[in-house]
């Protein structure tokens, strides 16, 4: 035992091939953060809870007994739900029953997890209903935390496989490791084994494609591409195009600096432009789709906006397109528009289609670009790598270390503590 592990920046990490999880009680840390419509409180894609299901079958399949622990959006979004209908899809792909416990640390919980047996499986709810998960802290100060303290006795060993959760310092992820024996679970050790395999940094040239609604995490990555020169082109779409639109000095007109203001992000603005001023190699969108009062939805060119930001612009799409059509590797993570509203999603398909057609290799993160390929059966695996990760994936790839697997690595150090 432990004769394999995996290095990640030096970092040596055991795999469930190095630890003896046979006939144990487990907590497993997973991350079926999924994205969900804003208006029927649905699930868009469930790639993140289908990719979990080998990890699950071979730990029960070890007589093992394990309790899945994962977060779902955050504290007053629309996707900050409970984990309920993630356990509904569990026991679809699993073929079997996963016990639903409407609780994470209470005691109605703990006594449901003392009470296992040998086989079983449990899901908790979204350990973000508990408001210390949500801090970031070192793993020796989570380690102290009710959470940790009031579940890791009732465990034999711990398994991190969130491996999209990997960037945050959060309790489930780093303070458990300092107290159990711990390992990664298969989703963690594909990710990381695959990326090291596709990402060349020699490559050249790299197109990142970067949208969404994370603008403070879009730019942490950005900053850190830059720094370490690891992009030859940084495509920007969703609110992270705004805030450099507007570091760049363009009007984006009253609505939308309401918005980018309500969202915290207009101080975020100097930030961005000490990244052009630097000279990183960001692309702004030439034109927007925007929405008019009245619904009226028209293209407006960035120097003349009026109406809501809600996707790229078509001329935008053709430029965009032809350096995706160019590159030799294109990393993509977080939507070019509001895509859950069919009528924003054609930034998001176009750019898509066109990295997909490409001869570069293609690695695609994030759950709301992942919705958007509508089940990854007909990706051809040996020009695509589909990541469970969006953040992580891209702080992996531009050289972070990782809280989270930091934390696995000192536990398995101390191992010999535990
Ligand atoms: N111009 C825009 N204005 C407002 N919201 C936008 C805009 N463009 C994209 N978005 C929103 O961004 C959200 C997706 O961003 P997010 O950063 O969560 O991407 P992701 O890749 O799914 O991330 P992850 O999987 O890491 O959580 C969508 O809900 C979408 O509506
Ligand atoms: O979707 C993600 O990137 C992960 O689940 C982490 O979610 P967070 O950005 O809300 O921490």
């Amino acid at each position: 035992m432990g004769i394999l592990l995996i290095k990640i920046n030096n970092l040596q990490i055991p795999t469930l091939d190095d630890v003896d999880f046979v006939g144990k009680k487990l907590l497993v840390r997973i991350d079926i953060n999924s994205p969900v419509d804003p208006k029927t409180g649905e699930l868009l894609d469930d790639s993140r809870i289908k990719a979990y299901i080998p990890t699950i079958k071979e730990l029960l399949e070890k007589g093992n007994s394990i309790v899945l622990i994962s977060h779902q959006g955050r504290p007053g979004d629309s996707d900050f739900i409970s984990l309920n209908e993630h356990a509904n899809l569990l026991n679809k792909y699993l073929g079997f029953n996963v016990e639903f416990v409407e609780d994470v640390m209470g005691p109605y919980a703990r006594e449901k997890i003392k009470n296992m047996n040998k086989g079983e499986i449990i899901l908790l709810d979204n350990v973000r209903f508990v408001s210390e998960e949500l801090i970031e802290a070192p793993p020796s100060q989570h380690a102290k935390s009710y959470l940790v303290r009031r579940l890791y006795p009732l465990f034999e060993g711990y398994v991190n496989d969130a491996f999209a959760a990997s960037h945050r310092s959060q309790a489930s992820l780093v303070g458990f490791p300092m107290l159990l024996k711990s390992s990664v679970g298969r989703v963690m050790e594909r990710e990381v084994s695959a990326l090291a395999k596709v990402f060349n940094p020699e490559d050249f040239p790299k197109v990142f494609v970067l949208g969404g609604g994370k603008v403070l995490d879009s730019l942490r990555i950005i900053e850190n591409l830059v720094k370490r020169r690891l992009a030859d082109r940084i495509l920007t779409g969703g609110l992270i195009a705004e805030l450099f639109a507007l570091a760049k000095g363009l009007d984006l007109g009253r609505e939308n600096m309401q918005i980018l203001e309500k969202k915290g992000l207009i101080s975020l603005v100097p930030r961005a432009r000490r990244i052009l001023l630097s000279g990183g190699p960001i692309e702004i969108p030439v034109d927007f789709k925007v929405e008019k009062e009245g619904g009226k939805i028209v293209e407006e060119p960035s120097n003349k906006v009026s109406g809501i930001i809600k996707d790229i612009g078509s001329t935008t799409m053709e430029i965009y397109s032809s350096f995706i059509k160019d590159a030799k590797l294109i990393v993509m993570r977080g939507p070019m528009g509001v895509i859950e509203d069919e009528r924003f999603r054609d930034g998001s398909k176009k750019i898509l289609e066109n990295a997909l057609e490409s001869q570069g290799y293609l690695i695609i993160g994030g759950g709301h670009m992942i919705s958007m390929l509508g089940g990854t059966a007909e990706v051809n695996s040996s020009k695509v790598h589909v990541s469970t990760g969006g953040g992580a994936l891209l702080l992996f790839l531009a050289g972070e270390t990782l809280p989270a697997l930091e934390a696995l690595d000192i536990s398995s150090k101390e191992a010999i503590k535990k």
